[in-house]
């Protein structure tokens, strides 16, 4: 058997049957492959026809995966063509299935993995990349211990970083030859991965306290001195951990932390929508999350920060949130709160005579006595938002704004199917899952999907095209107006947020919008003159270079 030629095994540059005679001459490839010289669009016809005789939306992902590992242009021009059919099967919901079987069904790797047990290895785990200071623009790292709403996997959530730059580039063409997927195993507390016999993680337990501060410092150290002007997204980290990492390198690193800030950027256009249906302001609101972890309390920052910029001292804001966790509505003479919790207990003397079941204030009766106009699930308690739950919203407001966020969809707190009707059309929706339409008295009621990949890759594009470096509060507050600016969510029926379907161009006008926030901040290190054409020139478009003039670099089989 001969050697395969080596071009092939680099999808970066592999075309396959695109390859053009002379090319195929070039690179040594002559008689290697079947007459036909294809188009991409041809290429793209034969696989996306392939994909569509896999049943599940699992065997798609594993079908996707390859060819991303085949042919990078390939994959993107197949996912960018059909990417609201093909976004929940690369990403979340089907990309929690994946990560489930991932040692199982264990195929190659195209990440980074930083091990707890060799920090003298992360240097040379990125040099072997052989890539240069100015090479790399974006790296999305994550432990694994609050993979969506299915909690640790350890090294198998490895493909939520990979899924998480697939999103970058298929919404904002991020240039996937400059990107960089990491895992950092700290090993896992997921029982069932430490016994089983495919797991192919550190086997131990989570290593906690100074060994993991010092594997994140010497991560964000030596990737900021590998790759200067790379952003660091942090993804799917716990929520100590996740909150603690931000507040202490957010004013030294190019870091975002997409589950506390990209998701309460999302949310705060979901709710920007919500307010021009009811016609308040934010100051108005009476917010209620239940299931105050990373995501919730990110939500709650940003929201009570809104609140504040309307008009809200410090103290209103913070009189107008109420957390509901697993012990019920989080109260100050609770033990043990985490800190960011302890931000919004309640004065254990408001609620004293409020009713309790089991020593808990529950969700319902929170909502009874507090009549909130916005209730948030990130709680991944399934079915948690009861039609009782609906019905208290209706009853303490006209138009309540509801947002059951948990993923994947076997988490989620409640689906619009059920919501909409429940609330004889008044509640205002958003899921983090994508879902269907709800018909409901003659109306079809449009489902936004508020899922931070709305929002993160503009804001991604926009970080990079500026050279921000920093991720301000306002650049997060630019990328989510930018994002409500394009729909209007005011007929009845209509989305709170924008199709997915334009998630190209929706992306494009956050980066602008980013991008202008980053120079009003003071953090951009470029302002193009045009700023627009620099959105514009930066994002990656899935054709083969030759096509744009440039043929591909010399190479010996
Ligand atoms: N839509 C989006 O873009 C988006 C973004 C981030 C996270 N999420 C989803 O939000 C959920 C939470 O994610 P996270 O990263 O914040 O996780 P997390 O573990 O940090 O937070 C979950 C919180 O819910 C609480 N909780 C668990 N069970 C509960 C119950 N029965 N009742 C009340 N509270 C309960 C936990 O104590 C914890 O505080 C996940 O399902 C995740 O997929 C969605
Ligand atoms: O990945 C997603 O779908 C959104 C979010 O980051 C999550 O953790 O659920
Ligand atoms: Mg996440």
């Amino acid at each position: 058997m001969t050697a395969r030629p080596k071009v092939f095994a680099d999808p970066l540059r592999n075309r396959g049957t695109a390859f053009t005679l002379e090319e195929r001459a070039k690179l040594g490839l002559t008689g290697r492959l079947p007459a036909a010289v294809e188009t991409l669009d041809e290429q793209a016809a034969r696989s996306y026809a392939q994909l569509e005789g896999y049943e599940t939306d699992l065997e798609k992902y594993v079908f996707l995966d390859s060819l991303h590992d085949r042919n990078e242009v390939l994959y993107f021009k197949v996912l960018g063509d059909h990417l609201a059919e093909l976004l929940p099967v690369v990403y979340d919901p089907t990309v929690g299935e994946a990560i489930k079987q991932w040692s199982k069904d264990y195929r190659h790797s195209r990440a980074v993995y930083l091990s707890i047990d060799r920090p003298e290895d992360v240097r040379a785990s990125f040099e072997t990349l052989g890539l240069g200071p100015d090479d790399v623009d974006l790296i999305v790292v994550s432990d694994a211990q609050e993979i969506l709403g299915i909690g640790d996997w350890g090294v198998n959530g490895t493909d939520i970083s990979i899924g998480k730059l697939a999103v970058y580039t298929a919404a904002a063409g991020i240039d996937p030859s400059r990107v960089i997927a990491v895992n950092l195993d700290v090993g896992t507390d997921n029982e069932m991965l430490l016994n089983s016999p495919t797991y192919l993680g550190n086997r131990h337990a989570r290593v906690t306290g100074q060994r993991y501060d010092d594997l994140i410092a010497t991560y964000l150290s030596t990737a900021t001195d590998l790759f200067p002007h790379a952003l660091l997204h942090f993804e799917d980290f716990g929520p100590s951990n996740a909150r603690r990492i931000l507040d202490e390198y957010r004013d030294k690193y190019r870091i975002f932390n997409d589950d506390m800030q990209g998701t309460g950027a999302i949310v705060m256009s979901s709710v920007i929508s919500g307010l021009k249906i009811t016609k308040q302001t934010f100051a108005e609101q009476r917010l209620l999350v239940y299931g105050a972890g990373t995501a919730g309390t990110g939500m709650a920052d940003q929201i009570s920060a809104a609140m504040i910029r309307s008009g809200a001292s410090p103290e209103e804001a913070k009189a107008r949130v109420w957390l509901v966790d697993i012990n019920g509505l989080v109260t100050d003479d609770m033990d043990g709160l985490p800190n960011y919790q302890q931000a919004y207990a309640r004065p254990a003397a408001e609620v004293a005579d409020w009713k309790r079941e089991g020593g808990k204030i529950d969700l319902l009766t929170t909502i009874q006595q507090v009549k909130p106009t916005i209730l948030i699930g990130t709680s991944t308690d399934h079915n948690a938002f009861t039609e009782a739950v609906v019905e208290a919203m209706c009853a303490g407001v006209e138009r309540p704004i509801i947002l059951p966020l948990s993923n994947p969809t076997e988490r989620i707190e409640a689906m619009p199917a059920d919501i909409i009707p429940q609330s004889k059309g008044k509640a205002l929706v958003a899921t983090g899952i994508p879902v269907e339409p709800v018909e409901y008295d003659g109306v079809s009621y449009t489902i936004g999907q508020a899922n931070n990949a709305l929002l993160y890759p503009g804001l991604g594009l926009g970080t990079i095209v500026s050279g921000a470096r920093h991720v301000t509060d306002g650049m997060l507050l630019a990328a989510a107006e930018a994002v409500a600016s394009q729909v209007d969510p005011t007929p009845l029926g209509a989305s709170l947020l924008p199709d997915v379907e334009n998630l190209r161009a929706s992306s494009a006008t956050v980066a602008l919008a980013v991008a202008k926030a980053s120079a009003a901040d003071g953090v951009a290190t470029k302002t193009p003159d045009n700023l627009v054409q620099a959105v514009e020139d930066a994002m990656w478009q899935a054709v083969y270079p030759s096509a744009m003039g440039d043929g591909p670099a010399d190479d010996a089989p």
